[in-house]
């Protein structure tokens, strides 16, 4: 059989990919604090110095006192070599212990500081995703990817810095030390390391390191498969469907054991393949020991010396390899986290983008092509449409007929993949999306509060307001009856999401929070539940105060909402089929809107 040994390579090229990736992440992250790093390095490299020597003065205190039938004085100066012997030995095992004291103490101060770099690196990046990042991801996955990838790192610093390059030193400098004496002894203790290393690597990476990889991957959807279910649980109770959703995890978890299972079957044959190759180098090393003695070429301290040598390098070399198996595990453990790191964002900035100042607010879709990624049609090919600065327009249309994205597109939570939107001129895509979004409050269809007080959740928009300018938006947004209600008042922690409130308050809390904000450009997409007449006149009161004087783009289910508004654009797949104010839409007798408006006359008769 021939075997073609440039696809050998490329394979185990491709599966060596992701330990360089990690590996370069993780040097990146030294390179931040080469001090301590060099620091740990050096004291490190002392210690398993001081052990490699320690083996000689151990031969040496065999030879003292070995010669049998010594005289008196003979024995005398014999106990004084031993006694010389053992000092240096003692010693050097005090060096040793101290160092690595020195080593385990910048350790953790170094590891600390890696840990806290990457999880904060990872919450900044993940935090500016595309939208689209974040509809395709489970919350849960992500946060089970930064927290594990974060506590591998503590193990591969540990395995590369207090393991693995100690152990590298002694094999190094004890074939060096065996080599002068003995230069075959030499060889067979660097071609026995070297095989057992080379053994070690390719069973992790190309035997353990795939399977690992998958077992990881249903370890991260386990995470997410968690958080989705108790994340939606209300849901769940609601159709009290608990025993469904148990069968469902129990099946992502089963896949979880299987791929698992076979990760840890596989990382055990390594170990017994390392297990055995110790074995076969043991026999070789001391049984040239025993020929060097039997040919006069070594003396019972040698013996001694080659036998505590090789005790210390067999203790190395069965840790090099479960070493090597960490590293392994703390590569497929980092790999997900170190992606995120260098995943595009989606939506970048541009390199020279300028602030956007935002003072009128006119907005201007200019030829707008745009193609959600999936869909065979663009959903809008050559958008034209202008909001004058200080207008109020409603955007009504069937659902799916492209109201949300066309205001998702003006808050950049996608690019355009044609012609441009402006903002007072400016092209949005050449400008931060931090800073233009900060100058566009919304008020969604559903709001989402953090679960934190209701005056820090008001106060969203401007974290520096004021307890009087928090309180005023809250009566604006007709939101400070209530909330004063509460038994904590503004102090009242919502719970997550704001699942401690009504549909209601949420929807004045966010009204409150679009107040204090203060931009410009304003959107509100109309809560699609129904509220009740009283919290629904509330709202209504509370809106029209809020766009008042303002760029008011407002997504009307309901079409009382956007009655008062003098524009409504009707929007039909992706395309603005009608326009103008109520009055004029309904008197087009065959026009959507019209159609819409007598299906909702109708419901409220009927009801
Ligand atoms: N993130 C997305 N990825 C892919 N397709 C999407 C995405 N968001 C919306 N769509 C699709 O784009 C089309 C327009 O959706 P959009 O949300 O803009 O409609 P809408 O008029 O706001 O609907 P509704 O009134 O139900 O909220 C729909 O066909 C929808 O399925």
């Amino acid at each position: 059989m021939k075997i073609d040994f440039s696809s050998v390579v490329a394979e185990l090229r491709r599966r060596a990919a992701p330990f360089q990736n990690v590996l370069g992440f993780t040097f990146g992250h030294w390179r931040r604090q080469p001090w301590v790093v060099s620091a740990v390095a050096g004291c490190v490299m002392l210690s398993t110095l001081a052990e490699l020597l320690a083996p000689i003065y151990a031969g040496k205190l065999v030879d003292a006192v070995a010669p049998a039938g010594m005289a008196s004085f003979d024995r005398e100066i014999a106990l004084e070599s031993a006694l010389k012997a053992l000092a240096a030995m003692v010693g050097l095992g005090a060096l040793s212990v101290l160092f690595r004291q020195l080593g385990f103490h910048g350790v953790v101060r170094m590891t600390l500081r890696m840990m806290s770099d990457a999880a904060r690196e990872a919450f900044a990046r993940v935090q500016r995703f595309a939208t689209d990042w974040h509809a395709n991801t489970f919350a849960g996955s992500t946060v089970r990817k930064v927290t594990r990838g974060m506590w591998a790192l503590d193990l591969l610093n540990d395995t590369v810095l207090v393991a693995l390059m100690p152990s590298a030193v002694v094999l190094l400098g004890t074939t060096v030390l065996l080599g002068q004496r003995w230069p075959l002894m030499g060889a067979i203790v660097l071609l026995g390391a070297v095989g057992f290393l080379l053994l070690a690597a390719l069973g992790s990476v190309g035997y353990v390191g795939p399977s690992a990889r998958l077992s990881n991957l249903w370890d991260t959807r386990v995470g997410g498969a968690l958080a989705d279910a108790v994340s939606c649980n209300s849901v769940v109770k609601a159709f009290g469907a608990e025993g469904r959703e148990d069968a469902r995890f129990a099946m992502v978890v089963a896949k979880w054991r299987r791929r698992t299972a076979r990760t840890w079957m596989r990382s055990n044959n390594n170990g017994t393949a390392q297990l055995v190759a110790l074995l076969a180098l043991r026999a070789a090393i001391i049984g040239f020991a025993l020929y060097l003695w039997w040919d006069g070429q070594a003396t019972p301290g040698d013996l001694a010396y080659v036998l505590t040598a090789y005790l210390v390098i067999h203790g190395y070399l069965r840790d090099v390899g479960w070493y090597i198996r960490d590293l392994q595990h703390a590569v497929n453990e980092m790999e997900e986290l170190v992606a995120i790191g260098v995943e595009p964002y989606g939506i970048a900035d541009h390199g020279q983008a300028r602030p956007i100042v935002i003072t009128d607010g006119r907005i201007e879709f200019q030829d707008v092509l745009f193609h959600y990624a999936g869909h065979d049609k663009p959903l809008y090919d050559g958008l034209n449409v202008t909001i004058e600065a200080g207008e109020q327009v409603g955007l009504v249309g069937l659902s799916g007929s492209g109201k949300t994205t066309f205001v998702k597109l003006i808050q950049r939570l996608h690019d355009v993949n044609g012609g441009r939107i402006l903002i007072d001129g400016q092209d949005i895509a050449q400008v931060p999306q931090s800073a233009l979004r900060s100058q566009i409050a919304i008020v969604q269809q559903e709001p989402i509060l953090f679960h934190r007080s209701l005056a820090e959740n008001i106060a969203y928009g401007r974290p520096n307001a004021t307890m009087a300018e928090i309180e005023e938006a809250a009566r604006l947004a007709n939101a400070h009856v209530f909330i004063e209600r509460l038994p904590k008042g503004y102090g009242t922690l919502v719970g997550e999401r704001g699942v401690k409130l009504s549909g209601g308050e949420r929807q004045r809390v966010a009204l409150a929070r679009a107040f204090l904000a203060d931009a410009p450009i304003l959107i509100l997409d109309e809560a699609t539940s129904s509220l009740d007449s009283e919290s629904e006149a509330l709202i209504h009161e509370a809106t029209e105060r809020l766009i008042e004087g303002r760029t008011a783009i407002v997504i009307a289910h309901r079409l009382s909402t956007v009655r008062a508004l003098k524009r409504i654009l009707v929007f039909d797949r992706g395309r603005i089929i009608e326009e103008g104010d109520h009055r004029a839409l309904t008197k087009r007798p065959d026009g959507i809107y019209r159609k819409l408006f007598d299906r909702q006359v109708l419901g409220l008769v009927e009801a």
